[in-house]
């Protein structure tokens, strides 16, 4: 699960996150989703403990982000839009760092059960200096996969995947999900996180403006088509809608 409680991120003067609460329970897919700047980054880098928040808590996986960092560390798998691998490093080498460096046993299976999943078997042994941009995507996702975290946080984890690659990705998003993993998802291509999250956190500018189940988002504000791409403009477009402290949170 993820649990956030009033939580606020401070750049200097500039607000970026302004006090807000959600919960994503465990073992569902989530989609955090808002306009540019709304601060969903900022939201998951602070969740997995790359920032400190300036107040405000989180919970993750049960435990308490400023009073247990490592803990939350150690069950977080944190994949970044444009994921930093190790350039002199072969594919197959960045798995093995990942097992070494989080003590992982008799994980050669499950990386070529990953590798496969993810047609990446063909470049095993190849730098990661040499792989398209998709294939990179694809390595850092594998990677997190390795570890079975119980929180899976990936911001933008389509862009650059071609349409088989993001097949695939959904799938094992799913089966993340099936073994009990909360996931969230930050992605502005709402009609494929739509098929796969079954909880939505909807900001804009810092703010909250729905957290809950995505078949209440569509029902409530989804119009005719039920999307979740009316649901994103009505809630961002429409200055009728206050933060979420005065809409009531769905949970189930
Ligand atoms: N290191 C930083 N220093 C100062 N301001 C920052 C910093 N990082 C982010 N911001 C600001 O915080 C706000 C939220 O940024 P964030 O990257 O979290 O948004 P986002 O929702 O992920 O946006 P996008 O959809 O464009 O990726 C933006 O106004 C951004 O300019």
């Amino acid at each position: 699960m993820i649990q956030a409680n009033e939580f606020v991120k401070r750049y200097g003067d500039f607000t970026a996150v302004n006090g807000i609460s959600f919960h994503v329970p465990g073992g569902t897919v989530a989609a955090l989703v808002g306009p540019n700047g709304a601060g969903k980054t900022t939201t998951i880098r602070t969740a997995c403990g790359i920032l400190r928040p300036t107040s405000g808590s989180f919970q993750i996986a049960g435990i308490d982000l400023r009073s247990d960092p490592v803990g939350v560390k150690q069950r977080v798998a944190y994949v970044p839009d444009d994921p930093p691998l190790f350039e002199s490093l072969t594919v197959w080498e960045h798995l093995m760092f990942i097992a070494s460096a989080y003590r992982l046993k008799d994980w050669q299976s499950n990386g070529e059960a990953l590798l496969t999943q993810f047609e990446l078997i063909a470049k095993r042994q190849t730098l990661a200096s040499e792989l398209s941009r998709g294939m990179r995507q694809k390595v850092a996702i594998a990677c997190a996969y390795l570890r079975e975290p119980e929180v899976l946080l990936l911001d933008e984890p389509m862009t650059g995947l071609d349409p088989p690659s993001i097949r695939l990705l959904k799938r094992s998003i799913a089966q993340q999900a099936a073994r009990g993993a909360t996931v969230l998802i930050s992605s502005h291509l709402l009609t494929l996180v739509e098929d796969i999250c079954t909880h939505l956190v909807l900001m804009r500018s810092g703010d909250v403006l729905f957290s809950g189940m995505m078949s209440e988002a569509r029902s409530q504000f989804g119009g005719t088509s039920q999307s979740l791409e009316e649901v994103f403009f009505r809630l961002t477009a429409d200055d009728q809608w206050t933060p979420a402290k005065s809409i009531e949170a769905v949970d189930e």
